[in-house]
């Protein structure tokens, strides 16, 4: 076991000629030191975020991506490796005290280049393996729809649907904020431009993407995020930090393809003859590209069903429960566990309460949430670090 590393620390460490300022706290990672927190009056910190670039001596005010923590008592930040800091948010609630905040993951880096400025971003953790999200593809009228809703019908609290936005115009029976958001090209465009989008495409002529927001709303609600998107969609999801599972559903022949489409009857003729001209080579791409782990064939609708439940391997497991850390603690760091001692009044000078938090399995990350945070209980006093709790 090593040392607690120097960059670990409560409150600002002051060891480059910064001022602390209230709650602020800070770390280095290469050239820059990441200063995250900033106290307004009555001393809750908002989370804000800005570097000092100590090449070119000039703060930065970066793009922050992802939803951030909210405004707190505190926090401790923890330097994991050279690409995130852990953030432990103080007197919060169970779920939302561990976050993550990414300086230079894969993620960071693909935003930078895209966004052109400075990017951080934030993940909240999550404890245990939390169930992976799905992603449904396939041509328009294979059927795509009908499953998702009958998993969502038999399944209510198991699963969420990732509402898309589209510059697609609504069909008579579709609702703005449950099937799509319904939006402008050009809002869409500034969005994307924003970094707000975890991927998008130009599908049958119109604008679709899945934004952060839509993903994190799904995870937020405790359920199983379900995504409905073509197979470009499907290629930027695979190429992202989202760790899903890719589902790509096949037609029995073009011929009941065409058939289905028409007799759904949501579109113009124009429309389905551009969709069957889009379904040959989105099937040819579904099925060569070797971004999706299954293919099922969508013929009879109950065993397709039945098939669909099998490959998303449900499980009925509760979700994952968060970590009740008190308001008064400290932090250190020892190999890959982050140490927290718990300090209450009454046990103050009897026994401290350690919690290791276990950083060796961390998985996915923003966008989306950082999972595979594996948490227990020490008695620190007792012989050794005895594990109490798992
Ligand atoms: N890339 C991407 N594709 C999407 C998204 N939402 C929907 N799509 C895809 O856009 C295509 C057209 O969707 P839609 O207009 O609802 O028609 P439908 O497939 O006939 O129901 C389908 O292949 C959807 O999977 C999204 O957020 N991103
Ligand atoms: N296995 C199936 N057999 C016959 N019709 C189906 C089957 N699956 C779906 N459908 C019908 O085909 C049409 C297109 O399905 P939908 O779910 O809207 O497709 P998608 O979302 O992929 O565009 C709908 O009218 C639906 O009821």
């Amino acid at each position: 076991m090593g040392e607690a590393p120097a960059f670990c620390f409560d409150n600002l460490q002051n060891g480059f000629g910064l001022k602390p300022k209230g709650l602020e706290t800070s770390a280095d990672v290469g050239d820059k030191t990441f200063v995250i927190g900033g106290a307004d009056n009555d001393s809750t910190s908002y989370i804000g975020v800005k570097i000092y670039d100590k090449s070119t001596g000039k703060w930065v005010i970066p793009t922050v991506l992802g939803t951030k923590p909210k405004a707190c008592k505190g926090h401790s930040a923890i330097l994991l490796n050279e690409d995130r800091i852990m953030i432990i948010i103080r007197g919060s609630t169970p779920d939302d005290c561990i976050w993550f905040f990414e300086v230079d993951t894969k993620y960071v880096k693909e935003q930078r280049k895209i966004l052109g400025t400075e990017v951080v971003a934030w993940s909240r953790g999550v404890r245990g393996d939390a169930e992976k999200p799905v992603v449904i593809s396939g041509p328009s009228g294979v059927g795509k729809g009908t499953l998702i809703n009958m998993l969502m019908k038999e399944f209510p609290s198991m699963f969420g649907f990732s509402v898309s936005h589209t510059t697609r115009a609504p069909r008579g029976n579709e609702k703005n904020g449950v099937h799509y958001h319904f939006t402008d090209r050009s809002v869409m465009e500034k969005d994307i431009k924003d970094g707000k989008f975890l991927e998008f495409a130009s599908v049958h002529g119109n604008l679709y993407g899945t934004s952060i927001e839509a993903v994190e709303a799904v995870a937020d609600s405790g359920k199983r995020c379900i995504l409905d998107i073509d197979v470009q969609g499907a290629r930027s999801v695979r190429a992202s930090s989202l760790d899903a599972i890719f589902i790509f559903i096949c037609p029995p022949t073009m011929g009941e393809l065409e058939e289905r489409l028409r007799a759904r009857g949501t579109e113009a003729e124009e429309q389905i003859l551009k969709r069957l001209r889009n379904a040959e080579a989105e099937i040819e791409q579904g099925k060569s590209s070797g971004i999706f782990d299954h293919i099922l064939y969508n013929d009879n609708l109950e065993e397709c069903y039945e098939n669909l439940k099998k490959v998303i391997e449900l499980k009925c497991h509760p979700a994952p429960k968060g970590i009740d850390l008190p308001s008064n603690h400290s932090v250190s760091k020892i190999d890959n566990k982050i140490l927290i001692n718990c300090e209450t009044p009454e046990l103050e000078k009897a026994s401290k309460n350690l919690i290791a938090l276990d950083v060796s399995s961390l998985k996915g990350g923003a966008p989306g949430r950082t999972r595979g945070l594996n948490v227990y209980a020490l008695d620190s006093f007792s012989d050794g670090l005895n594990e109490k709790l798992s």
